[in-house]
């Protein structure tokens, strides 16, 4: 069975080399929807895949970091860069280029390795896994990235520590060390649920 969980973010960015000009040389916006899909084969007491009131936690987190962000590719030019980096406070550098088929890979990527680094502990199924990301750039185009295409080196690797939050960003969260907890492999842990029924 799939859930599906809809999170919503603004952001600007440019998408160098792509065929469309305005999209390729000026800056612009973007009211993003990102659906995360999660899939598992058995229920948890509450009889569910997975609460969606757990998803908005650090998964929720990780996708509102890029809420009015000023979002580029790390091999951009060095002054639109410092640019980018001086004139806004919330960025975010990327290891590839903001095009809707990179934001969806990449938040596979973070939000893989948040559910991987989650206790769950209201009986999950063990096979409680991330199915795909939907990132909705328009109200026209998206693209939907699957396990395959995540760690897909061909289309550019997407390493969590080659994703660097500006230190507004990060001061934002509700843990500020978020990103840092997850590089570090640590755990994070749902909160316990009290049941009512025994299951
Ligand atoms: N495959 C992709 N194509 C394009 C992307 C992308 O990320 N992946 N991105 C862009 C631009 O960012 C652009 O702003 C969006 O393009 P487009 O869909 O053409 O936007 P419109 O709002 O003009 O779409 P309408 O359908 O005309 O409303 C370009 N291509």
């Amino acid at each position: 069975m799939l859930i599906r969980k809809l999170y919503k973010f603004e952001s600007a960015h440019i998408v160098r080399n792509c065929s469309s000009d305005r999209c390729s040389r000026s800056i612009h916006g973007h009211s993003y929807k990102v659906e995360v899909l999660l899939e598992a084969h058995a229920l948890d007491h509450g009889q569910m895949v997975y609460d969606f009131g757990l998803m908005k936690g650090t998964i929720k987190d990780a996708i509102d970091a890029f809420d009015h962000a000023i979002c580029y590719w790390d091999r951009d030019d060095a002054e639109y860069i410092r640019l980018c980096q001086q004139f806004s406070a919330r960025w975010i550098a990327l290891p590839v280029s903001p095009s809707a088929e990179q934001f969806a890979r990449l938040f596979f990527v973070v939000i893989d390795a948040l559910l991987r680094q989650t206790d769950m502990c209201n009986g999950e199924s063990p096979d409680v896994r991330l199915h795909s990301v939907i990132a909705h750039e328009t109200d026209t185009g998206y693209a939907q990235a699957f396990r395959e295409d995540a760690y897909n080196a061909r289309m550019g690797e997407i390493q969590l520590a080659d994703i660097v939050f500006s230190e507004q960003v990060r001061a934002e969260w509700r843990d500020p060390r978020m990103m840092a907890r997850l590089l570090a492999g640590e755990r994070f842990a749902n909160p316990a649920a009290t049941l009512q029924i025994r299951p």
